[in-house]
């Protein structure tokens, strides 16, 4: 069917469906009793719906039960983009909308049944986070309700939205901010956050040279959508082809804002369409993690540190070629343009990663460079190398596994499963790992330790603990170096520089930089 003329056409901007009765159905839709036709569901609420049930009741992570669904539905064009909205929007708010919910209903939420809970927070999201007008909202969620729980729920449902509705979102949140008992309750509550991460980023923000008034921005910041970012692989396709690529496929393609790898796909165009995404020339990838990636390859070898700019490539300059090491490669984002950056440098790339399943993903995301380019994808545990292989590389990446706190816009459910009990086996993890990359890389050669969280005990705290126990080790400057491979005249701002370790280290934020809040440390051996 041609999608112009299919249901996508049939939802205006704000999420109604136009002429949906005549387009599903049809006759035996018109011949249905009143109350009949009100039972019917609309299938992008349908699937938002499925999406929450199956993130809540089976643990599984939204981004990988949608896409599949939409197609299984044949959801397409605005129903896929109000669905995908619709249950990652909620999933986001869902602290927000628990909030207020909360006082719109006589029990405690956590005795509702949990399904008449998802629904009440997939009409709490309508009615005050998208722009569907109340009525259809508060009318197609009873719909929902009606069909998935029952006529008694639906009942209850109505009459709650219809609370939720009398009020403004911003009068709501005002009532939020003031009925809270303290600062942190009253972040967490509006800008939805548990309360241990609203304190964790406020602590990250401060300990890495901004101010604690930021938390607001960052939590808002959390709740947007993340636009969709490709990275022109260098060698395999320039950011012009992958424009012209763009173009051919109808897509609008802006230009990054920092690293001259990206691209920012317009509008909610599916990345998978493009040809040099699907042959693995370019891929999705967060500008921050272009930034740390490209700033390690470039940084030099040998010398003061990154800011003279130098490239210690000797196998670019007919010396003995580099090697590289990505010491937690799953699922290869970062490899993919660290190998794709080694051929200019003269070097090849080990790639890492003790998930088996994780390393099969590294030679998918592998597949367009060039065979004598990767030395080898490897799957084992990074914490080895060290001692397997002692100073047996130039640059080594450790991409550390982290609680994910920098990207929780792009994961809409983690931070309702994260609890501050994960930290405590990250952090051990995270010192041996860095320890591991530091034995394996030779005298002169540099590691740069990554984390996509911001928090104080997986960032500076990790490298502080680390480098206490060692005397050959010594941080250069991580800002210098990002500085050196930004788009031509960015001016980027990193932060208050107070002289000691958080002047060198780099530490981006979404609501500043419109990236991940990854973490880059710079560290070179010196003996
Ligand atoms: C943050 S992810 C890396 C992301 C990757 N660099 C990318 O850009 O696609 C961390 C990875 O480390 C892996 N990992 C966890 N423990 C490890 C260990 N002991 N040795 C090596 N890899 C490990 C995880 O399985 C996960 O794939």
């Amino acid at each position: 069917m041609n999608e112009r003329s299919g249901p996508s056409d049939r939802r205006d901007s704000s999420g109604r469906q136009r002429g949906a009765a005549r387009h599903r159905g049809d006759r035996h839709r018109t011949a249905q009793a009143p109350a009949e036709r009100r039972r019917r569901t609309d299938p992008a609420r349908t699937a938002a719906f499925d999406v929450l049930r199956q993130v809540d009741g089976s643990d599984a992570y939204a981004n990988l039960v949608l896409p599949p669904l939409l197609r299984e539905r044949h959801l397409t064009g605005r129903d896929a983009a109000f669905a995908t909205e619709l249950a990652y929007g909620t999933l986001r708010l869902r602290g927000r909308y628990d909030a207020i919910l909360s006082r719109c209903v006589s029990r405690p939420l956590d005795r509702l049944d949990p399904e008449v809970l998802d629904v009440l927070r997939l009409g709490a999201h309508q009615v005050l986070g998208m722009r569907v007008p109340p009525h259809a909202a508060v009318s197609e969620t009873v719909a929902l309700a009606r069909d998935r729980v029952g006529a008694g729920p639906a009942q209850m449902v109505n009459a709650v939205l219809r609370a939720v509705g009398r009020t403004s979102l911003d009068d709501w949140l005002e009532r939020l901010r003031t009925e809270a008992p303290d600062a942190v309750s009253g972040l967490a509550d509006t800008g939805s956050h548990p309360a241990w991460v609203v304190r964790a980023l406020r602590e990250a923000l401060v300990g890495h040279g901004r101010t604690p008034d930021e938390i607001t921005d960052l939590l808002e910041a959390d709740n947007a959508a993340p636009r969709v970012t490709l990275v022109a692989r260098p060698g395999l396709v320039s950011p012009e082809q992958l424009d012209d690529d763009a173009r051919d496929a109808g897509v609008r393609l802006e230009p990054g804002r920092w690293a001259p790898t990206a691209g920012i796909l317009a509008g909610g165009s599916d990345p998978a369409g493009l040809p040099a995404v699907a042959d693995g020339l370019a891929g999705v990838q967060d500008e921050g993690s272009q930034l740390v990636t490209l700033a390690l390859a470039a940084v030099g070898l040998s010398g003061a540190n990154g800011a003279d700019g130098a490239d210690g490539a000797d196998g670019a300059d007919g010396g003995a070629p580099e090697r590289w090491l990505d010491l937690c490669a799953g699922p290869g984002g970062k490899a993919a343009l660290l190998a794709a950056l080694a051929d200019s440098h003269g070097a090849t790339l080990v790639a890492n990663e003790v998930a088996p399943h994780r390393s099969r993903l590294v030679e998918r995301a592998l597949r367009a460079v060039p065979a004598d380019l990767v030395e080898r994808v490897r799957t084992g545990d990074g914490r080895e190398i060290g001692a397997d292989e002692p100073g047996a590389y130039d640059r080594v990446l450790v991409d550390a596994p982290c609680t994910g706190l920098g990207a929780l816009r792009r994961r809409p459910e983690s931070r309702w499963r994260r609890t501050p009990a994960d930290l405590a086996g990250l952090t051990t993890l995270q010192r041996e790992l860095l320890g591991s990359a530091l034995d394996a890389v030779r005298p002169g050669g540099v590691v740069a330790y990554v984390t996509c969280s911001p928090h104080l005990a997986e960032t500076r705290l990790a490298v502080d603990d680390v480098l206490r126990h060692r005397d050959d080790v010594e941080r250069i400057d991580a800002r210098a170096a990002v500085r050196a491979v930004l788009v031509p005249g960015a001016q980027i701002d990193l932060g208050a520089d107070d002289g000691g370790a958080d002047g060198l280290d780099v530490q981006l934020w979404p609501h500043v930089h419109g990236t991940d809040a990854m973490h880059l440390t710079l560290l070179r051996r010196t003996a």
